[in-house]
């Protein structure tokens, strides 16, 4: 997929910019605090319907703006797709071609982010991880995202029962017709995880090795607060689950919450064995994260046929030269890229005929230069 143009109205510090990124490489530079980082976001929100920063909708408007417009023209298998959004406090809306179209439908436009926030994928909370599960490594299945959301809906909907149980305002009767749709759609999204899994994790430690030049071996453990035993199908986790459920009712009830499901899992990574968590240094770590992010490119391609789109903010010159160059490396002519750095350290030789030098000041965009 590529994106051929991005107009932005009122977004964050730009009042009106538009441009037409290159196919390749697109690295964007200027001195800080100018607007680097939120055209990245703009080019995200565009394709996913949400920032990757700001909690509310709000913050991403333009201050003294009531409204922010986004059109993004992105290409994908010989179709365009005109995707415009209308963002209001409160209220957004979405047309695809013109077509009212909700924003769960947006899916099959493959984005991979990385940004200095994803070193807590690693040394984070479990939250952190769930949120890679959910957001990063689940739309690798079409199925996810729909079970996810469903799933979550029953959750909040069953820990708000739990509370008119214990304060006697409801009966525990009407807790199994929640509980069957918990275990159902709970089981999905485990399954559905632990399918993508399979897949992705023997690319990343291929690329891990790759990256460390032999040293590192990559390993990656689903913790599941069911006790699953590998190779298990979707009804199998069902019963499993169910069956959890039925000993910590009275604990559940009495907290108000529910103590098991997808919601309280985690993803252990190791590097050699050793948690990459506790004992990771800060470069193995990113280095971790690397290879994570290039094979959800690799595993995209291979699921639908071509890559998505490839946003690394301020994340390329942390990498040393090694790691800086074997990543241009793979992107370079397959992965429509955006980097954006204060200083460009000198990689446009290395992209030399495959990309643009954009300069970002107070929220202007100008090419410098394509190469
Ligand atoms: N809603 C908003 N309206 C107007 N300006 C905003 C809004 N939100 C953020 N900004 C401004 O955007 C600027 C930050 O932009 P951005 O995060 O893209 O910087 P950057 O160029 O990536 O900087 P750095 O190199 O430090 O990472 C800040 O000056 C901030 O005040």
């Amino acid at each position: 997929m590529r994106v051929s143009s991005v107009t932005l109205r009122n977004f964050r510090n730009y009042k009106e910019e538009s441009f037409q990124p290159h196919p390749a490489v697109n690295i964007i530079t200027g001195p800080n605090a100018q607007g680097k980082t939120n055209l990245l976001e703009a080019i995200f929100y565009s394709l996913r319907g949400r920032s990757f920063r700001a909690e509310r909708d709000k913050d991403i408007i333009r201050w003294q703006s009531e409204q922010t417009i986004l059109q993004t023209e992105a290409e994908l298998n010989s179709r365009t797709f005109l995707l415009h959004w209308k963002i209001q406090e409160g209220n957004k809306k979405l047309l695809v071609n013109g077509a009212e179209t909700p924003r769960s439908e947006l899916d099959y436009l493959g984005v991979v982010l990385f940004c200095p926030e994803d070193l807590y994928l690693i040394k984070g909370s479990p939250q952190e991880r769930r949120r890679f599960l959910d957001y990063d490594v689940g739309p690798l299945n079409p199925a996810y995202s729909r079970t996810w959301r469903q799933y979550a809906r029953v959750l909040t909907q069953r820990n708000t029962l739990l509370k008119e149980i214990r304060d006697r305002r409801a009966t525990r009767e009407i807790l199994e017709i929640w509980d069957e749709q918990l275990y159902r759609h709970g089981a999905k999204v485990i399954f559905l995880r632990l399918q993508v899994l399979k897949k992705l994790i023997p690319i990343a430690r291929r690329i891990h090795y790759e990256l460390t030049r032999g040293d590192e071996e990559l390993q990656a453990k689903y913790l599941s607060s069911l006790v699953l035993e590998p190779g298990l199908n979707e009804e199998q986790i069902y019963q499993i689950f169910a069956a959890a459920s039925q000993k910590v009712r009275n604990m559940e009830i009495q907290r108000c919450q529910t103590l098991l499901g997808p919601h309280r899992d985690d993803l252990s990574l190791l590097i050699n064995g050793i948690e990459a968590k506790t004992f990771g240094s800060q470069g193995q770590q990113r280095t971790v994260t690397l290879s994570l992010k290039l094979s959800q490119l690799e595993l995209w391609f291979k699921e639908y046929g071509d890559y998505p789109l490839l946003l690394l903010d301020d994340v390329l010159f942390e990498l040393d030269r090694n790691r800086q160059s074997m990543l241009l490396d793979r992107v370079l002519n397959r992965v429509q890229t955006f980097i954006t750095a204060s200083f460009t350290g000198g990689i446009e030789e290395t992209i030399r005929g495959a990309g643009a030098l954009w300069q970002v000041n107070a929220g202007c965009l100008t090419k410098k230069e394509e190469f």
